[in-house]
């Protein structure tokens, strides 16, 4: 019997990104399309910029193209100045709420732009993040949504020892993003086994085991090493990701499975390259449902 699960997809498959200068940005038009054709229900929302913030025009738009609005990313600096972060947050919410979205991903920004340097935090940071956190999940709930903490690379929560501190300060559910966990040295399929009951939200990516050896050494940076294809479809790196699936569906997790592959389009990179990498993860996700 094939397991029915809640697929969407995500704009930064579609190079569409937070980071000022990431690279080619395809037109909304075109990624809804591509999206809907490809038979995925739903959408994160994606950066401020390429959809319309306004909800009756957004649920306009995704109506159009018969998606669903998932909820979305929300990478902010938590660790001080809590009011400008629980004014985005609420911001953030109000939106996904008026939209049909479930849930608030969030990450812990560093302030810096992109995700190439880190600086470190003082434990004073650390409880101000956390309680941050905290309270942007009391002001997302208020809207019915759930807030995740997303592991990511170039935040405050990236490496193993840093997710195992956040599970341990905070009651907050993880994104379960199969990439950059594995780039920060976290193995996703041990992870969601030891805390079933963490697992909020599910970002299904596929990594080059080599190149995230050569992030986490330090001698590849991380917006080089996605140039280089650091991401690629589901099944075509070194994520497990049958087992996750399985690990996660056999705890009864059930809710969104949402496709990323981190892509930045270079001037010259063709635009069927996002339609066709989320068509072979959709394939890779179908045989993976088929043996469940
Ligand atoms: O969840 C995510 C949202 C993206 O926009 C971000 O750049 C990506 O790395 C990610 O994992």
């Amino acid at each position: 019997m094939t397991a029915t699960i809640r697929v969407a997809a995500a704009p930064i498959s579609w190079g569409v990104c937070e980071v000022p200068g990431w690279g080619r940005v395809l037109d909304a038009g075109t990624v809804l399309g591509e999206m809907a054709a490809l038979g995925v229900q739903a959408t994160e929302l994606g950066p401020p910029g390429y959809l319309p913030r306004d909800p009756a025009e957004l649920r306009e738009l995704l109506g159009r193209y018969d998606l669903t609005l998932v909820g979305g990313f929300l990478a902010v600096v938590l660790h001080e100045n809590q009011e400008n972060a629980l004014k985005e947050a609420e911001e953030s919410a109000a939106l996904f709420a008026a939209c049909g979205g479930d849930v608030l991903v969030l990450a812990a920004a560093t302030g810096l732009d992109g995700y190439d340097e880190r600086p470190k935090l003082t434990d004073a940071e650390w409880a101000t993040l956390v309680e941050t956190a905290s309270k942007i999940h009391d002001i997302a709930a208020a809207h019915g949504l759930h807030t995740v903490l997303h592991p990511h690379v170039g935040t405050h929560v990236e490496q193993q020892a840093e997710v195992e501190r956040f599970l341990a300060d905070s009651d907050l559910g993880l994104c379960l993003d199969t990439g950059h966990l594995m780039i920060g040295g976290t193995d996703p399929v041990e992870l969601a086994k030891r805390y079933p009951e963490r697992v909020g939200h599910v970002h299904l990516k596929d990594v080059r085991a080599d190149l995230a050896a050569e992030v986490r050494a330090g001698r590849l940076g991380y917006t080089d090493a996605v140039g280089r294809g650091i991401y690629t479809p589901l099944g075509e790196g070194d994520v497990d990701v049958a087992s996750m699936v399985r690990s996660v569906q056999a705890a009864g997790y059930d809710g969104w499975y949402v496709l990323e592959q981190d892509t930045a389009l270079g001037a010259e990179s063709p635009d069927d390259v996002p339609r066709r990498d989320t068509e072979r993860s959709l394939a890779h996700l179908a045989k993976i449902l088929d043996s469940l």
